[in-house]
């Protein structure tokens, strides 16, 4: 009864959130506090496992909103460590074809399309309460990628290929498009762990990113 109370003016739908590995999962579900409107499952890594897991998991539940969620890359001077960077595209960075005039999207190529857009009215709720809880949170593209960036040339060819690229990740596409296959509106949520560029992996700050991952999740389920 007081579920039914306090959900009475949010819509009738169930979440699905996607995360590639068990650690984001953890940090996404003590964010939630056992908010049963939500389904939070593994993804795997990488947009193939992530595509095939979340069409398996949209076969059995219907789902309002699927949801790709976990650590990601932010660019040099676009996305800090510890900050959230929601979709306002996802976009697939590196499907397509090199050419001896340079890379070539599928989209270009004529097979479909590398972006897949998010409904504005969900990017501005979850940008303004999340900001409203300052935390640090901008919506701008996220990349999806099948290798992670690891030099200065890497990232500024992807800087370019996607002007505005503010993050990068490895799933949203995959989730994204089994989401879009079923009717589905979709979102990327990403915390940032480390910077876009030379690896260092030592740099990476996983435990603040979940932790920010965390906080951004106990802010979702208050909005959605
Ligand atoms: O080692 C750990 O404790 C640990 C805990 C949570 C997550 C991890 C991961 O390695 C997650 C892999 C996942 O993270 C995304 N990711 C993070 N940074 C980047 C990046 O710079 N470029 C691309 N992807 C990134 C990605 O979605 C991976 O699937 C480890």
């Amino acid at each position: 009864m007081q579920d039914d109370v306090k959900n009475s003016t949010k819509p009738d739908k169930r979440i699905l959130i996607m995360t590639a590995v068990e650690a984001e999962r953890e940090a996404v579900l003590r964010g939630l506090q056992a908010d049963n409107r939500f389904d939070v499952k593994l993804a795997g890594v990488g947009p193939a496992a992530a595509g095939a897991n979340t069409a398996f998991a949209l076969q059995n539940e219907h789902y309002g909103l699927v949801i790709s969620a976990g650590i990601g890359g932010g660019f040099i001077g676009q996305a800090d460590i510890g900050s959230i960077v929601i979709s306002s595209e996802i976009i697939a960075a590196d499907l397509g074809a090199e050419t001896p005039d340079g890379y070539l999207s599928v989209d270009e190529l004529g097979f479909g399309s590398s972006r897949i857009s998010v409904d504005p009215e969900i990017i501005n709720k979850v940008t303004a309460a999340l900001s409203d809880a300052h935390l640090p949170t901008i919506a701008r593209p996220i990349l999806t990628v099948t290798t992670v960036t690891g030099s200065q040339e890497t990232a500024l060819e992807l800087s370019k290929r996607v002007p505005g690229a503010t993050a990068e990740a490895m799933e949203g596409y995959g989730v994204a498009i089994a989401a879009q296959i079923q009717g589905i509106p979709a979102i990327e949520i990403r915390a940032i762990s480390n910077a876009v560029g030379p690896r260092d992996r030592s740099a990476w700050r996983i435990g603040e990113a979940l932790q920010a991952l965390e906080q951004a999740c106990s802010i979702l389920k208050e909005v959605l």
